[in-house]
């Protein structure tokens, strides 16, 4: 008789974030956050202010080392399994996986093309043709090559808001990392510049995973196949964003959702 075939096995979470207790200094920020964050979703974390969704996201690509007083006090945070705060790892190679695109846009002051292939640049790429390559490629990913093609050479705060903000995921994306992290990076754009980064992120869902910071929750519904709600510091609910917004199980999420908690 034929060995059964076995059920196929729910795949890994890409991150996992467990028991993650997280201070700047003696200010415990985050408590015991859980959180399993696959490879193929947007992920949108919601929250009021000073809730720690920036801190959180901060702390997948470690950026966040840089404030003196921060620190894990307790709990890991694994990509493909790997703890990231453990001793070996270089956190160098762990922030060219994870990128990151900031509130406002900040490209660099030189060229639209020297912005796109930095990274690459710093990482010691020096062929003429390989950065053009890559610059294309990601100007191209970034949905805006058609708009600078015949421009690259000018300095990128010449650009529009909307532009920048595309040149920065188009830096981000020129490295090749798996997951992209956003700290509400639609929060200086108009509704116009908002739209397009937004159509940008649902074309490249799949080929990135994507953890999103926003406070406007009807983003959050356009946007995100998951939502985290974080309310003083721990996360309340997650699921489905259309759980979240139409079936939310918890009150204090129900009240944020329908700003009664701010
Ligand atoms: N660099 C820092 N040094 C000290 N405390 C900080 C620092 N950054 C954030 N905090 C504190 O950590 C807590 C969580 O802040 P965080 O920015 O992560 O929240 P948030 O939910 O992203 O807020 P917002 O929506 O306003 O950006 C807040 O009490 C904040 O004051």
């Amino acid at each position: 008789m034929a060995a059964e075939t076995p059920a196929p096995t729910a795949a890994e979470p890409l991150i996992q974030v467990e028991k993650f207790n997280y201070a700047y200094g003696d200010n415990q920020v985050l408590f015991d956050v859980d959180l399993n964050m696959r490879s193929e979703d947007v992920t949108a974390l919601i929250g009021p202010s000073g809730c720690g969704k920036s801190t959180l996201l901060r702390s997948i690509n470690r950026i966040n080392d840089l404030v003196e007083s921060a620190r894990v006090v307790s709990g890991k945070i694994k990509i493909d399994g790997v703890d990231l705060y453990a001793p070996e790892v270089d956190v160098i190679s762990l922030r060219r996986n994870v990128g990151m695109v900031f509130q406002k846009y900040n490209p660099f002051p030189r060229s639209i093309f020297e912005n796109a292939v930095y990274g690459l640049r710093v990482a010691g790429v020096k062929d003429r043709h390989d950065l053009e390559e890559a610059a294309e490629r990601s100007l191209r990913s970034a949905a805006l090559w058609d708009e600078v093609k015949d421009r690259l050479h000018e300095v990128a705060t010449g650009l529009s808001g909307g532009q920048q903000q595309r040149l920065c995921i188009a830096r981000a994306i020129a490295l090749q990392p798996r997951i992209l992290l956003m700290d509400e990076p639609c929060a200086a754009l108009d509704p116009i510049a908002t739209a397009r980064i937004e159509e940008l992120i649902h074309q490249l869902r799949g080929q990135y995973t994507f953890i999103i910071v926003t406070h406007n929750m009807e983003q959050a519904k356009r946007i995100a196949d998951r939502t985290a709600f974080f309310y003083k510091g721990r996360l309340i609910e997650e699921d489905e964003t259309m759980n979240i917004f139409n079936h939310p199980r918890d009150a204090q999420t129900e009240a944020y959702i329908t700003g009664r908690l701010t």
